[in-house]
């Protein structure tokens, strides 16, 4: 294949990263890349991700892009892509996925376990804040907006005490050393798709999708973040809640893993990890499974965590008397 391909980005610096990622392991394997600068609403607005739409406003722009011809493939954060199947478009590959975990960019060096009582922690994540309420009920935790320079910049004024920001995202902007400490799965599991990206294209390229699995796919990757969005999918009819999951292969095993997340030995066999705070709804499950099946595997444990609730409203996924509708808000 010989044309030059037209990769869509947003302008943030988090996504230029990742796009010129991808941009260049295309590159290395022979082919010629344009990078398309497009706009989102999730990069304009200031409004919180509720408000906005929930999931999706960052990956709208780039799919009406690729629809309309204008660009040939676009990388989404895969946290941030809606776990409905989009028409006409594809997820041509998912490359090999980063430390999944999130970190503590804190003032003064500051870990988690070293936050004096009353320290005010910043995220727009309720999944965050739950685990983080959970972990230390002695913090004060505030809802912020904006991109990961944005959210520093709140503790290095001094205006919060700390921020927890995805590992991924810092290591992306070359700003690991940033962070005061690494968070433990078991003290905060990530988002589903957490660290992992998504190429996507249109479903009729097929010339182009199979170009891209051929350069960037990593199947235990693929399989991990299946079951991942199969939970999420499942749980986010019909409720705003914090949901997080993470499954691993033995092919990727990701470092601090606990005990309660019984690391696989086979590489085809996937262990997920999912952790949920509905106000009728409160725990983690674990559940391992076939890799060849991580659809099954997520929506069975989605199920199982549904069964704990009252089973007349086990049908809408949604807890008794929680007056919250539309996407579920897991976009941080
Ligand atoms: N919600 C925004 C977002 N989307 C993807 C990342 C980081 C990279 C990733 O997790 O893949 C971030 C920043 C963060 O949560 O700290």
């Amino acid at each position: 294949m010989t044309r030059a391909l037209r990769l869509g980005t947003r302008a943030s610096a988090l996504a230029t990263s990742q796009s010129g990622w991808v941009a260049d392991q295309l590159r290395a394997a022979g082919h010629e890349v344009e990078l398309v600068h497009v706009r989102t609403e999730g990069d304009v607005s200031r409004a919180s991700l509720s408000e906005i739409g929930g999931t999706g406003v960052f990956a709208s722009a780039l799919r009406d892009a690729l629809r309309a011809g204008r660009i040939d493939l676009a990388v989404h954060s895969l946290k941030d892509l809606p776990t409905a199947p989009e028409p006409g478009l594809v997820v041509a590959a998912v490359p090999e996925r980063e430390d999944p975990r999130d970190v503590l960019v804190a003032r003064d060096g500051l870990t988690l376990e070293g936050l004096p009582a009353g320290s005010v922690v910043g995220t727009g994540s309720p999944r965050r804040a739950a685990q983080l309420a959970e972990a230390r009920p002695d913090l004060v935790v505030q809802d912020i907006r904006g991109n990961v320079d944005t959210r520093i910049g709140l503790v290095r004024s001094g205006e919060l005490d700390a921020v927890v920001l995805a590992r991924a995202g810092l290591a992306r902007l070359g700003r690991l050393e940033e962070a005061t400490d690494v968070l433990p799965l078991e003290t905060m599991l990530p988002a589903p798709g957490q660290g992992a990206l998504a190429v996507e294209c249109a479903e009729a390229d097929t010339e182009l999708r199979t170009l891209l699995a051929d350069c960037l796919e990593h199947a235990p990757t693929r399989a991990a973040v299946e079951a991942e969005r199969a939970v999420l999918a499942r749980l986010e009819a019909g409720c705003t809640a914090p949901v997080a999951a993470l499954a691993t292969t033995a092919m990727t095993t990701t470092p601090g893993t606990p005990s309660t997340h019984r690391e696989p030995v086979r590489d085809d066999e996937l262990t997920l990890t999912v952790f949920v705070a509905l106000p009728a709804l409160q725990g983690r499950h674990v559940a391992t499974g076939s890799s060849a099946f991580p659809v099954s595997l997520g929506r069975a444990a989605a199920e199982h965590l549904l069964s704990r609730l009252d089973p007349v409203d086990a049908a809408s996924g949604c807890p008794a008397g929680d007056p919250s509708r539309g996407s579920l808000a897991h976009g941080a």
